[in-house]
């Protein structure tokens, strides 16, 4: 062993620091050095803005709405705790903003575990996971955001690593090729994935039930800006949280934004007082109607009204009519507009609704149809 490399393997909190260097760089090890603690400082920091983190809930008794999946989250807890066991692993899925990395933060809180986060397109080569894996220490917590982005290949080591906590990596190549198998310690894998049809079969197998989240309604965002503002220490009335949270499109990190910049409003134009009237005059200011519409909103419906007919029209010819990307129109506009009866998915493409005309101020076309055929006017 040269003296670079017992210096690295000394380092490590793990006997296979040395296989890993390999792994990632060949046996080059001033390229690990320099390498590792770039690729340390990606996973271990979630891309969280600082705002977002400080007003995020630190337990369950802060974290508002979604009762259901906090309540299956919470026995999981509490049993595993009695058994004194790891958490069985979790899959979170939803929309952005909706606390799928809160309820991360607050799984691991509750088990009294370490929080290890990584992203699946950050997770590039096999070695990039054995080296996360072999970090982790008994009942940690390791939380992959966006899951359905990992390589298949990658996928494939989770697997056994999931089911029997061992990784099998394979080195060299050729006849000289073959296969180490490294042990790992319990943990839990917590997924989460805003888009849960994009997830492999296996994938989703191996986490068992899903947990959804949905949006939230007008009274908990409600709850959740009156929070807000208490940690900002900003003077809320309740009916300029409500004017707030109406135009928050159902979504946590949305509502938090908009209090940020109502304050700004409230501090230069209304003596620090949020009131209804200031809500509303704020993000009138913002070009948010009072349905939570922005302008990329109505440019959306805009041009599959003007521009497609009504539709059906594909995601990309939308996206390049309003230059936006398809995936951010697919992940954050798209979900809110089609659950507010705005837009249609169907297999030949989006069709607007009735109320996208009503939005627009048009009429609604009696003789349109839908694809499946329905008058709809
Ligand atoms: N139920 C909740 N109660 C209070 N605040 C919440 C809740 N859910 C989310 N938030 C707030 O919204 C912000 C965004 O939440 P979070 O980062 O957990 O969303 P996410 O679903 O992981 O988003 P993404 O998919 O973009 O990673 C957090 O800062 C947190 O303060």
């Amino acid at each position: 062993m040269m003296g670079t490399e017992r210096l690295i393997a000394a380092r490590s909190q793990h006997p296979s620091c040395l296989l890993l260097c390999r792994l990632r760089h060949g046996s080059d090890a001033s390229k690990f050095t320099a390498l590792s603690s770039n690729f340390y400082d990606q996973t271990a920091a979630t891309p969280d803005s600082p705002f977002d983190v400080a007003l995020r809930p630190p337990d369950f008794s802060e974290f508002a709405g979604q009762e259901r999946v906090k309540e299956r989250l919470m026995l999981m807890v509490e049993a595993a705790r009695q058994r004194g066991e790891t958490l069985t692993h979790v899959l979170l899925c939803g929309p952005p903003g909706l606390g799928k990395t809160t309820l991360a933060h607050i799984l691991a809180t509750a088990m009294g575990s370490k929080l290890h986060s990584a992203s699946g397109p950050q997770i590039e080569r096999a070695g990039d996971l054995a080296g996360i894996l072999t970090n982790l220490q008994e009942r940690d917590i390791l939380f992959i955001d966006e899951i359905h982005r990992l390589h298949p290949s990658i996928e494939e080591y989770l697997y056994p690593a999931m089911e029997d906590f061992r990784l099998d990596i394979i080195i060299d190549q050729g006849p000289k090729a073959r296969t180490i198998r490294l042990d790992l310690p319990p943990f839990t894998l917590v997924g989460a994935t805003t888009r849960a049809g994009m997830l492999t079969a296996p994938m989703r197998g191996r986490f068992g039930i899903p947990n959804r989240l949905d949006y939230y309604t007008v009274d908990e965002l409600k709850g959740i800006l009156m929070r807000s503002a208490g940690l900002m220490q900003v003077d809320m009335r309740p009916e300029g949280a409500a004017e707030v949270a109406r135009r928050s499109r159902g979504t946590p990190r949305v509502a938090n934004h908009l209090l940020r910049w109502v304050r700004d409003y409230a501090q230069v134009r209304a003596q620090n007082i949020i009131t209804g009237e200031v809500g509303a005059a704020a993000l009138t200011m913002l070009d948010i109607d009072e349905d939570g519409l922005d302008e990329m909103d109505k440019r959306i419906l805009d041009a599959i009204i003007n521009k497609f007919n009504g539709g059906p029209v594909g995601l990309n010819s939308v996206a390049v009519a309003v230059h936006e990307d398809a995936s951010t129109l697919e992940d954050v506009h798209e979900p809110y507009l089609v659950m507010q009866g705005y837009v249609k998915r169907t297999p030949r493409g989006r069709v607007a609704m009735p109320a996208a005309y009503k939005k627009l101020g048009l009429p609604v076309p009696i003789t349109s149809r839908d694809p499946q055929g329905e008058l709809f006017g």
